[in-house]
């Protein structure tokens, strides 16, 4: 494992992808992949593919790759994801709910454990198997589980105050799916999704597609 722990951001983001492909090679009964099949798979330069296993530590062997059992163990250790952690989720609307329907955050080392929304919430609420709570027990239950990730779905405009409410609980890293960038102590880990963004990028591509191919019929 690398002994500094400044990793480039686009090489974390790129290990789930790294992980998809290693697992479906796995279930194919492959042992071993080399550097060039793995960036082929994930539409990246060798080079790239090269580094990252780098910054993993994992080491190969010249002419037959790594193993394939051997990366995906490297890769989930070093994510953290051989012991998933447990994370409660805040604002159980459409978005909030689409998420606590997703099985697949386990894969990824995550798993949302509560939900909350603002109060009163009728006693015994579950939204597909995870408890629903009000907001008002959010920081009991924080503390008395060792809860460290908040995944973040309330409305833009309480995005704010429900981060502090966060933060103020115990809550060390937040998964902000709100347009609101929050402001919060330095410490605090925060990640954004941003679908918007996102969108944007795809309809100035189309864009410029459709434009490409009227001028070139
Ligand atoms: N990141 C993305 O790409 C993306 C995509 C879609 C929606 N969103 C965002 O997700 C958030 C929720 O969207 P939605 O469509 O589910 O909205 P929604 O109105 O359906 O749900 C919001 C939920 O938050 C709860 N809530 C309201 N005030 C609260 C407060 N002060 N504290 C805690 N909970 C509170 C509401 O009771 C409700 O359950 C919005 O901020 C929206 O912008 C993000």
């Amino acid at each position: 494992m690398k002994k500094s722990n400044v990793y480039s951001i686009p090489a974390l983001k790129r290990l789930p992808a790294y992980l998809r492909e290693l697992k479906r090679l796995q279930a194919e009964g492959q042992l071993r992949v080399a550097s060039p099949a793995l960036a082929r798979a994930l539409h990246i330069d060798t080079i790239i593919a090269r580094k990252d296993m780098e910054m993993l530590g994992v080491v190969g062997s010249p002419g037959v790759g790594f193993r394939v059992e051997e990366l995906i163990d490297g890769i989930e250790t070093f994510l953290g994801w051989k012991n998933s952690s447990e994370a409660f989720l805040v604002g159980t609307g459409d978005f909030g709910r689409a998420l606590l329907g997703y099985s697949g955050f386990a894969a990824y080392g995550v798993r949302i454990v509560a939900a909350f929304d603002p109060d009163p919430v009728e006693e015994g609420l579950e939204i597909h198997g995870v408890p629903v709570f009000g907001l008002s027990h959010f920081a009991h239950y924080t503390g008395r589980l060792g809860i460290h990730i908040g995944i973040l779905c309330v409305p833009d405009d309480d995005a704010q105050k429900t981060a502090e409410l966060m933060v103020d609980s115990g809550i060390l890293a937040i998964w902000n799916f709100t347009a609101h960038t929050l402001q919060l102590p330095e410490h605090i880990i925060r990640q954004r999704v941003n679908l918007g963004g996102d969108l944007a990028v795809l309809s100035v591509k189309l864009a410029e597609k459709l434009r490409e191919r009227k001028e070139n019929p």
